[in-house]
């Protein structure tokens, strides 16, 4: 699993977009892992995410402190259960602050408080197509933490969905900022490994969490 014969290294994978592996530790991804279980239940819990064009999302989400819906925030589960969306704890920015520090830099860190996260879950089937973040008004860093399988994480452009891309494998622990000239980047998840897990985690699956300014 993560016996690696040489550790792997953080990337900076475009400008503003960097790669650092490894950078929550086991405690921290099971108080995470815990955290999700949580807000996954009802009220305003996991749901499967339905596209204008009538499709589905394959990866079901929850959200807190705002609720994201094909294409807007609201401040209720409006295409779930129609109940108010969980709130958003402080310790959350607190992490996404860290991290934006320890990846870009301290100047990168906002002035605004992270007081948005998606939180994303991917069976060995789910996928995530090519998209933008774009629906926040602030260009705030995005914050993305990843727990339990491997992905394949496809960075992109800000001016296509197509090519250039860089692929990046994104293990449980992961941590990927995407700020300035990368914060309205293409990207998407087009396969998960499944069964990659670390085993003592005790999740199936892959979660993502990522940590947003709404600017609301
Ligand atoms: O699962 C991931 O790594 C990416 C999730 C994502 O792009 C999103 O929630 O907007
Ligand atoms: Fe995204």
């Amino acid at each position: 699993m993560n016996a690696e014969l040489f550790p792997r290294s953080r990337a900076r994978i475009a400008p503003g977009a960097v790669h650092v592996p490894d950078w929550l530790d086991p405690a921290l991804q099971h108080r995470l892992l815990a955290a999700c279980r949580a807000w996954a239940r009802p009220p305003a819990g996991l749901r499967t995410v339905r596209t204008p064009g009538g499709g589905t999302m394959t990866a079901r989400q929850v959200c807190l402190g705002l609720h994201w819906y094909p294409y807007g925030y609201a401040r209720t589960a409006v295409d779930g259960d129609g109940a108010p969306v969980k709130p958003f704890p402080a310790w959350l920015d607190g992490l996404a602050r860290r991290a934006v520090a320890d990846a870009l830099g301290p100047e990168a860190v906002p002035e605004e408080a992270y007081d948005v996260a998606l939180i994303n879950f991917y069976d060995a089937d789910a996928h995530m197509g090519m998209h933008r973040d774009s629906d926040e008004r602030s260009d705030a860093p995005v914050v993305s933490l990843s727990l339990g399988d491997t992905c394949v994480f496809r960075f992109g452009n800000t001016e296509t969905r197509a090519r250039p891309w860089t692929d990046v494998e994104l293990r449980g622990g992961d941590l990927f900022v995407f700020g300035g000239p990368s914060r309205f980047a293409h990207h998407g998840v087009p396969r998960v490994h499944p069964g990659t897990a670390p085993p003592e985690l005790g999740l199936t699956g892959r979660l993502n969490i990522t940590l947003r300014v709404s600017g609301a």
